[in-house]
């Protein structure tokens, strides 16, 4: 199966790379960007003497006869340019943008404050939360994977969501992420002073996967309310905690609520459970594809607390792309994929 990547020289561009290059099935055929053509180890002396492939140009043409699946590791707004382009060809498109997601354009406009991608082209997106939709994956031509944060606060709140176990206007999801998560353009908040021995909020009530993490719940359960979900800069290359709060509706012990999350889960093989009293710290999941939860109920407070941990680079992106990809192609979810944590 030929497979090209646009986008390849940032960081979700060069995560796909290292999982592809190892996969079974899928061939790196063609790695594109705008800046012309230079060896990928230019770019990633990392790669020197591993991949030999030259960055292309992107010909849109010569990717839809040559290759049966895109992956597009482009920038939100960028991505729905480069779908139109590739519209008529026969291939299949995992886009890790946000340009896809919301099925609600008026949402897209005012949390990305950009302009949607064409209904008709959303419509035929399918979200792709890979333990969650897998049976739309399967068929779909066009895949939006979901954003780093809302994988992880989603995949922690799934069970209790879909259950109705919790009060819907109750939901405050508290989100920490490493500086990769910014992608590897220069900004001034990703500057080593900047981020060094510090720890920042940012886009407080503004953050742009708010209303991806809301639509999910709402097709979970009819009754979401608006929620709250706080951002914050860790100062680590990779990984997300996202820290979620709700009130339960009736008393459930926490070995009930472990018990519950074991059995949805229990045939997906990314989601790790933790037992009771142990919570998943990021580095525990740093480059591999697991996503990994604990809870506690507070008997005090009628409240539970989840945790959930990724890596945002791959159950994030890449991870969770290639994961879709290989659900589209009726492999096993973890061919390619299955690396053990890199610890320490
Ligand atoms: N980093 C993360 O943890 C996550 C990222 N994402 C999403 O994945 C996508 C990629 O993220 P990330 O790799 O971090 O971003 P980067 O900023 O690191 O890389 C973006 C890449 O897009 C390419 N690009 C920029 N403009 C254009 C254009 N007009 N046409 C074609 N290519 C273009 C650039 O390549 P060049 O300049 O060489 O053309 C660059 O390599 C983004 O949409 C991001 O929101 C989603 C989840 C997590
Ligand atoms: C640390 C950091 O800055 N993270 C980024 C994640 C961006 C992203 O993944 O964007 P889309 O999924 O919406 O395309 C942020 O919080 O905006």
């Amino acid at each position: 199966m030929k497979v090209s990547i646009i986008g390849t020289t940032g960081y979700g561009g060069v995560e796909l790379l290292r999982i592809l290059n190892q996969h079974p099935v899928f061939q790196i055929h063609s790695i594109h960007s705008t800046r012309g053509e230079i060896p990928i180890w230019e770019e990633y002396p990392h790669l020197y003497g591993i991949l030999n492939e030259r960055i292309q140009v992107i010909d849109f043409d010569q990717i839809g006869e040559e290759s049966d699946l895109v992956f597009l590791a482009t920038p939100s707004g960028v991505s729905r340019k480069l779908v139109k382009e590739l519209a008529n060809k026969d291939v299949k498109i995992i886009d890790l943008s946000g340009d896809h997601r919301l099925q609600n354009s008026l949402d897209y406009s005012q949390w990305y404050k950009l302009e949607p991608a064409e209904d008709v082209v959303v419509d035929q997106a399918v979200y792709g939360l890979s333990e969650w939709n897998e049976h739309d994956i399967e068929s779909a031509s066009l895949i939006a994977n979901p954003g780093c944060y809302a994988t992880a606060a989603l995949l922690g709140l799934g069970p209790v969501a879909k259950e109705e176990l919790i009060e819907p206007d109750t939901i405050i999801i508290d989100g920490k992420s490493g500086t990769s998560g910014a992608g590897k353009s220069l900004t001034k908040g990703s500057l080593y002073a900047e981020v060094n021995e510090n720890f920042k909020i940012y886009k407080v009530n503004e953050h742009q996967h708010t209303p991806e993490i809301e639509q999910q719940l709402r097709s979970w359960n009819k009754h979401t309310k608006p929620i709250t979900f706080s951002t914050h800069l860790l100062p680590i290359t990779r990984g997300i905690m996202t820290t979620i709060y709700a009130r339960l509706k009736t008393n459930w012990s926490t070995e009930q609520l472990l018990e519950l999350y074991r059995e949805t889960y229990n045939k997906h093989p990314f989601i790790r459970i933790r037992p009771l009293g142990n919570f998943p710290a990021v580095k525990e999941v740093a480059g591999s594809n697991y996503c990994d939860i604990g809870l506690h109920v507070d008997e005090r407070t009628g409240r539970v607390t989840i945790v959930s941990v990724i890596d945002n680079l791959m159950k994030g992106a890449a991870g969770q792309a290639v994961q879709n990809a290989n659900i589209l192609y009726g492999l096993d979810q973890t061919s390619g994929l299955d690396f053990m944590p890199l610890y320490p």
